[in-house]
């Protein structure tokens, strides 16, 4: 038996009349490429905030690795191990690219450090970037651990293969590799469960063909269970092992991508035709 490491457990998320996402139940399992798709405001990515504590569903549970996560904060959760990425690209554009991949490794931190530099430097100041945190941390005398953090991000851009632009800014790369950058972000955080919300969008045919791949070969080295929402039907056909197809909210279909695309329901609410007879890489 596989073992479940994601349990959306009968989740409904309700905004005023409106059911955004009704009784989902389903579950990810170790290991696993599972893809989340249907039509625009069919709930995909309330199903996500759910899963990572932006929203309480109104009913329901969500269970990570035998733990009810469902009334823990986003912080909590990304402490626990599930890391996302956002439907829009979320940079710090004027950091580089290990900068951004380093602001991100705040787990490696203690409460109790972060308390110190809260003490010697005051608040946050106003409207400044992360990188006021770095640089709080070596003016007093975090270096070693922030050697430590520049060590674990270079050698993760080495990984992601983007170590040859860890001194550029994130805003000098072309989308594809930001998009990349958002996922080596995401896995800075030593993520269990990585959830992706749209990753190939904006992706031009190679670059999109490039992260099918990519997807997979950070799943095998980093031991991830992915759940990934797509419109891209090449990418989602392509990548996925289970599909779980989202109308109104609801679960209207769950299969192998060769039976997802052949489902005479999704093809009416989503789909198409254009699918019914293509094939699957
Ligand atoms: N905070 C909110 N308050 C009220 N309604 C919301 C809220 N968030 C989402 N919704 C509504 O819930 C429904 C589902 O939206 P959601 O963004 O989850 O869809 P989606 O499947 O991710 O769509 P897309 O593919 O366009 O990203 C939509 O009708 C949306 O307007």
């Amino acid at each position: 038996m596989m073992k479940k490491i994601l349990e959306m457990n009968h989740i409904t998320m309700q905004f005023g009349g409106l059911i955004a996402v009704n009784d989902f139940h389903n579950q990810l399992y170790e290991g696993e490429l599972l893809g989340l798709i249907g039509p625009n405001g069919a709930g995909k990515t309330t199903a996500f905030n759910v899963i990572t504590g932006i929203y309480i569903p109104t009913k329901g549970k969500v269970i990570f690795d035998g733990i009810d996560i469902t009334p823990f904060r986003p912080h909590e959760i990304t402490h626990l191990g599930i890391a996302r990425t956002f439907q829009n690209i979320r940079l710090f554009q004027d950091m580089t690219v290990l900068e951004n991949v380093i602001v991100a490794q705040h787990h490696m931190l203690s409460n109790s450090d972060v308390d110190k530099i809260m003490k010697k430097h005051g608040k946050k100041p106003k409207g400044s970037s992360p990188m006021w945190f770095i640089k709080a941390l070596t003016k007093i005398g975090y270096l070693s651990k922030e050697k430590e953090m520049i060590k674990e991000g270079l050698l993760l851009l080495e990984k992601v293969g983007l170590l040859h632009l860890a001194e550029e800014k994130a805003s000098a790369l072309p989308y594809g590799l930001q998009r990349k950058l958002e996922i080596a972000r995401a896995l800075a955080t030593h993520p269990k469960v990585l959830l992706l919300d749209e990753p190939a969008a904006g992706m031009n045919p190679q670059e999109s063909e490039e992260l099918m791949h990519f997807i997979r070969k950070i799943r095998d080295e980093f031991n991830l269970s992915i759940l990934l929402i797509e419109h891209d039907m090449k990418v989602v056909m392509g990548v996925c092992e289970r599909i779980l197809v989202l109308d109104y909210g609801a679960i209207i279909a769950e299969g192998k991508p060769e039976e997802i695309q052949k489902n005479p329901r999704v093809i009416e609410a989503y789909l198409g035709e254009e699918w019914k007879n293509a094939k699957a890489e």
